[in-house]
C-alpha cells in the first residue's frame, strides 16, 4: 500500500470513529448514566431478592435505548435553538456532522429495539410506561412545552422523574406508592437542578426566545424559586423513611446533602458572585447520584 492510499485509509478510518461519537453524543450519555443509576435502584429496592442477572441488563438495555432515542429526537427538534445557543452550537446536527435523518433514523432504531427488549424480555407495562416518558421528553416537552411556558421543565420533569418507577415494574409488573415516592423525589430535584443552570445561561435563552423562568420572570425570583424547591426537596426526601422505606441511615446521609443542596441555594439568592449558580448545577448532578447510592446502601446493608 502507498502512503497516499495509507493516509486516505486512516482518514477514512477517523471520519468513522468521530461519526461513530457523534451518533454516541446524541443519546447525551452522561443524562442516560444517571438515568441507570436511579432505575438500576428502584429495581434493587422494589424486592428482598436480588432480581435475576438477566432482568436486570434486559430492563437497563431497555430504558438506556429508549432514554438514549429520546435525547437524540431532542437534538433533531431542538437543532434551530441548539445553533443559537453558545453551550450547544457544536453539537452534531448544527454542525452538519450528522443529518437530521440521519438521527431521526438512529433515535428510530435505538428506540423500537429499546421497546421490543422492554416488552418481549421484561413486561408490557415497563415498555409503555417508558415509551410514555420517551413522548414526555422528546414530543411534550421538548416540541411544545419548552416553547410555550416557564413551567415547562416542571411538568416535562416528570418523564426524566420516572425511571425508578420503571425500575421497579421491572421487577414488579406493578406500580407501588414506594416507588412513586422515588420519582417525586427526582420530580422536585428537577427545577433546581435546571434553573440552576438556567440562571447561568440566561442569555443563551433569551438570545434563543426560550421562555425559561429567569428570562421570563427574572433571576431574582427564579433565585427564590429554587431556593423553596430545594426545601421541599428536603422535606420531600424525608417522605420514604416515614413510609418505611429505607431506614434513619439514609435520612441521615439525605438530610446531610439536601442541607448541602440548600446551602448552595441560600447562596445563590443572598450572596451570590458569578460562579454560584453554575457551581450548585454540578452540585445538584452529584447531589442526585449520592441520594440514590444511600438508598441502595440502606436497603441492603441496614
Ligand atoms: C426536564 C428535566 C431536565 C432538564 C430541563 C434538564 C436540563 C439539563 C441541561 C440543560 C443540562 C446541561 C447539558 C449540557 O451541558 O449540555 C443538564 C445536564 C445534566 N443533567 Fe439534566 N435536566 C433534566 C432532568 C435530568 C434528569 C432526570 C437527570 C438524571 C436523572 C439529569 C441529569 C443530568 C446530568 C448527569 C447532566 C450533566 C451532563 C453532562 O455533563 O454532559 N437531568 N440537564
Ligand atoms: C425514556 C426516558 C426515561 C426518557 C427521558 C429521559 C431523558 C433523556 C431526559 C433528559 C432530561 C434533559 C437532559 C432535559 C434537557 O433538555 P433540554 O432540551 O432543555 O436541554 P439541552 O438544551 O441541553 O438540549
Amino acid at each position: 500500500m502507498n502512503d497516499k492510499v495509507l493516509l486516505g485509509t486512516l482518514a477514512q478510518a477517523r471520519f468513522c470513529i468521530s461519526h461513530w461519537r457523534d451518533f454516541y453524543e446524541l443519546t447525551k450519555p452522561k443524562v442516560v448514566a444517571l438515568i441507570l443509576l436511579t432505575a438500576v435502584v428502584g429495581m434493587l429496592v422494589a424486592s428482598e431478592q436480588l432480581p435475576s442477572l438477566s432482568v436486570l441488563l434486559l430492563s437497563l438495555i431497555g430504558i438506556g435505548l429508549l432514554s438514549g432515542s429520546a435525547a437524540a429526537i431532542n437534538h433533531v427538534v431542538d437543532a434551530k435553538v441548539d445553533a443559537v445557543m453558545a453551550r450547544t452550537h457544536c453539537r452534531p446536527i448544527v454542525r452538519g456532522r450528522v443529518s437530521h435523518l440521519q438521527a431521526m433514523l438512529f433515535a428510530g432504531l435505538i428506540g423500537l429495539v429499546g421497546f421490543v427488549v422492554l416488552y418481549s424480555g421484561i413486561n408490557p407495562l415497563t415498555a409503555y410506561l417508558t415509551l410514555a416518558s420517551l413522548v414526555g421528553y422528546a414530543v411534550i416537552y421538548t416540541l411544545f412545552l419548552k416553547r410555550a411556558t416557564p413551567q415547562n421543565i416542571v411538568i416535562g420533569g416528570l418523564a426524566g422523574a420516572m425511571p425508578p418507577l420503571l425500575g421497579w415494574t421491572s421487577v414488579t409488573n406493578s406500580i407501588a406508592p414506594d416507588a412513586l415516592l422515588l420519582v417525586l423525589i427526582i420530580f422536585t430535584w428537577t427545577p433546581p437542578h435546571f434553573w440552576a443552570l438556567a440562571i447561568h445561561r440566561k442569555n443563551d435563552y433569551a438570545k434563543a426566545n426560550i421562555p425559561m423562568l429567569p428570562v421570563t420572570h427574572g433571576v431574582a425570583f427564579t433565585k427564590t424559586m429554587v431556593l423553596l424547591y430545594t426545601l421541599l426537596l428536603t422535606a420531600v426526601c424525608v417522605l420514604p423513611w416515614l413510609a418505611g422505606t429505607f431506614s434513619y441511615v439514609y435520612l441521615v446521609v439525605v438530610t446531610l446533602l439536601n442541607l448541602r443542596f440548600i446551602q448552595y441555594a441560600y447562596k445563590l439568592k443572598f450572596h451570590a458572585n458569578d460562579d454560584t449558580a453554575f457551581a450548585m448545577f454540578k452540585f445538584s448532578i452529584w447531589h442526585l447520584l449520592w441520594v440514590f447510592v444511600a438508598m441502595l446502601v440502606d436497603h441492603f446493608i441496614f
